[in-house]
């Protein structure tokens, strides 16, 4: 189990070339754009020359006609390659942004834990609609100025050095000094952007942990708390907002004034070579009409440049995703032989990043048998779930995991999964129907085996008791049902999957005697005649168990059965005198002994 890059767009390490990635399969749209906008650019050239002509030709009427048909042309060709620019503009960017963020979203289900573990769900959610409507709009909006002001302000000069280089170099003499003072000016702008976009992000995460866990923020009166959380993340995105329109603000005022200059000192030095005789009239008004096309490319060039790395920044937060190594899920299916051992810890050692979570782990679980791991909590008794599962790498040299008999870094990730039904205590339902969220446990079940695995979950009968029975929609992660009631879902959903390893946390959360009582039904029978490791929290659990294996800080402390625990008198004696005595009591006193 080899946790590896294997994407095609994350060939180019640059994250020019990774959005260009999305792009490239609509580049005759690109193509369409480029085009458009360089026809655009020659377009507002050639009036220039036109209207040069024009004022030469005043005396000529046909040629006037001539010249006005030529503007009306070039008119209705702007007309035309502007709507086309803004229409495949939005065709390839909204496209590329659908791509970008299927992959993601792709991508981030095939993600390890340990990469998970890293990120909050809200600021992964910030990234994909926030970040990727920057990079969007970029795309939509700005990615034509990088052909057309180039090309503009290069026809420009060209056509004006041409009629007189005195004139367009004494004029622009000053522009390189507005360039460098406003493009110093704008180089904060980029660093505002950037933390707007990650308190955006904590903000967000926030808001989702709020509402998500509403009942509880309800509960314990959290709204306040929450509430001024969510307003300081959002006073640090405004906050930063301001500062960098502040900025933007600051830089429009000397902006204006020092790319106005040009035009004061064209009119007096203008005004002067037309006394001396050394321009038209003509060529005065010509320059007036092409200058504007010199300082417009110029005074937006370090506005576009704040754009780009605006748009990098959040290309940077979506790329840094999709570059995260995905699990392992191309190896060859492995055939598996039922007699092998189902489940084997060789010496496993195990540490979420630096803490030691795991020491030396070794045990068995036969076919059919149930093995129970018990401890106080933190001992790691789920880590050992999650790391079956594969949801976590083991590191070489720290052991191996063995399920049939191979290890895990030579399973299909996938593959190793579907012999796996896990029911955790966290049951995990999705806002959809209830036949639905049992189907997941197989998705070609027919309805006849769904309600067959309803019925053996103990669920069959509240199902049928709801308005829309089986097609009743459960709410955002179950909230429609009681804690039982899920229980008894996902147990459903587990029977379905019919798995011949089965994970099972068992549930903690305090239920009612008659839900408590279907529960545990129903997890015997999805126990029977399966191999079980269990996380219990029952005695009866624990007294059926094959194997007890009892957990103290990361290490298998004791193991045996129930009965030879206790004769030992060891941790494990503590821990059932501290845990289980007083259940046991309590079934005694019900059972009249
Ligand atoms: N994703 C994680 N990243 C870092 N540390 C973790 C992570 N998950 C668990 N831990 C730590 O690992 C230790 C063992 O956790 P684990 O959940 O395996 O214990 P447990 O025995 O199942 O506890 P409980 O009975 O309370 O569920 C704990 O100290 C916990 O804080």
């Amino acid at each position: 189990m080899i946790f590896t890059k294997q994407d095609s767009h994350t060939r180019s390490n640059s994250v020019f070339g990774w959005v260009l990635s999305f792009v490239k399969p609509y580049r005759i749209w690109v193509f369409i754009c480029i085009l458009a906008s360089v026809l655009v650019a020659v377009a507002d050239i050639w009036m220039g020359v036109l209207i040069q002509s024009m004022v030469e030709y005043t005396s000529d009427f046909d040629k006037l006609v001539r010249i006005a048909l030529i503007i009306l042309c070039l008119t209705i060709v702007g007309f035309f390659s502007k709507y086309f620019i803004t229409y495949s503009a939005a065709r390839f960017s909204a496209r590329a942004m659908r791509d970008l963020k299927n992959k993601m979203a792709a991508h981030l289900e095939q993600v390890p834990m340990s990469t998970m573990d890293k990120y909050h769900s809200g600021d992964l959610v910030s990234r994909l609609t926030s970040d990727a409507q920057i990079l969007q709009s970029f795309l939509q909006q700005h990615f034509y100025q990088l052909f057309y002001l180039p090309v503009v302000f290069v026809g420009a000069l060209a056509l004006l050095l041409s009629i007189n280089w005195k004139l367009i170099l004494f004029s622009v003499a000053i522009l390189p000094v507005a360039i460098a003072v406003t493009g110093a000016m704008s180089r904060p702008l980029q660093t505002y952007a950037a933390r707007m976009q990650d308190h955006l992000g904590q903000a967000n995460a926030i808001a989702q942990d709020t509402l998500s866990g509403i009942h509880m923020v309800k509960a314990f009166r959290l709204e306040d708390v929450m509430y001024r959380k969510y307003e300081a993340g959002m006073q640090q995105v405004l906050k930063n907002g301001i500062l960098a329109e502040k900025k933007r603000a600051f830089m429009t005022a000397p902006g204006i004034l020092l790319f106005s200059a040009p035009i004061l000192f064209f009119v007096a030095y203008g005004g002067y070579l037309i006394q001396t005789g050394e321009l038209t009239l003509g060529s005065l008004v010509i320059f007036s009409y092409l200058l504007h096309f010199i300082i417009e490319p110029l005074s937006l060039a370090p506005v576009l440049f704040a754009q780009v790395q605006e748009t990098s920044g959040a290309a940077k937060r979506l790329q840094e995703i999709c570059l995260q190594p995905v699990e392992q899920n191309d190896l060859p299916a492995i055939s598996v032989d039922p007699k092998a051992v189902p489940v084997q810890f060789e010496n496993v050692t195990f540490a979420y990043d630096q803490t030691k979570i795991l020491d030396a782990i070794s045990f068995a679980l036969p076919k059919n048998k149930t093995v129970a791991l018990v401890g106080a909590s933190g001992s790691g008794k789920s880590t050992i779930l999650k790391l079956l599962c594969g949801f976590y790498q083991i590191e070489p040299g720290e052991g191996c995991i063995k399920v049939f008999g191979h290890s895990l870094d030579h399973w299909n990730l996938a593959a190793l999964r579907s012999h796996l039904s896990l029911v955790s205590q966290d049951t995990t339902l999705f806002p959809v129907s209830i036949a639905e969220n049992i189907s997941y446990g197989r998705l070609d079940a027919t309805r006849d085996e769904i309600i067959a695995a309803a019925k053996a979950a103990n669920a069959h009968d509240f199902i049928m008791e709801l308005p829309e029975g089986y097609e009743t929609r459960v709410g955002e992660r179950g909230s429609r049902l009681s804690g039982g009631q899920k229980q008894r879902i996902a147990i459903a959903r587990a029977i379905l999957k019919d798995a011949p390893i089965l994970l099972l946390d068992e549930p903690t959360s305090a239920l009612d005697t008659e839900s408590e009582a279907l529960v545990q039904e129903a997890l015997e029978n999805v126990m029977r005649d399966r191999t079980v490791l269990v996380i219990a929290h029952r005695l009866s659990t624990i007294k059926d168990a094959d194997e007890v294996l009892v957990l103290e800080q990361g290490q298998i402390v004791e193991r045996g059965t129930h009965f030879d625990l206790l004769a030992k008198g060891g941790v494990y004696t503590r821990l059932y005198q501290k845990q289980f005595a007083t259940e046991e009591q309590g079934v005694l006193a019900a059972e009249g002994v």
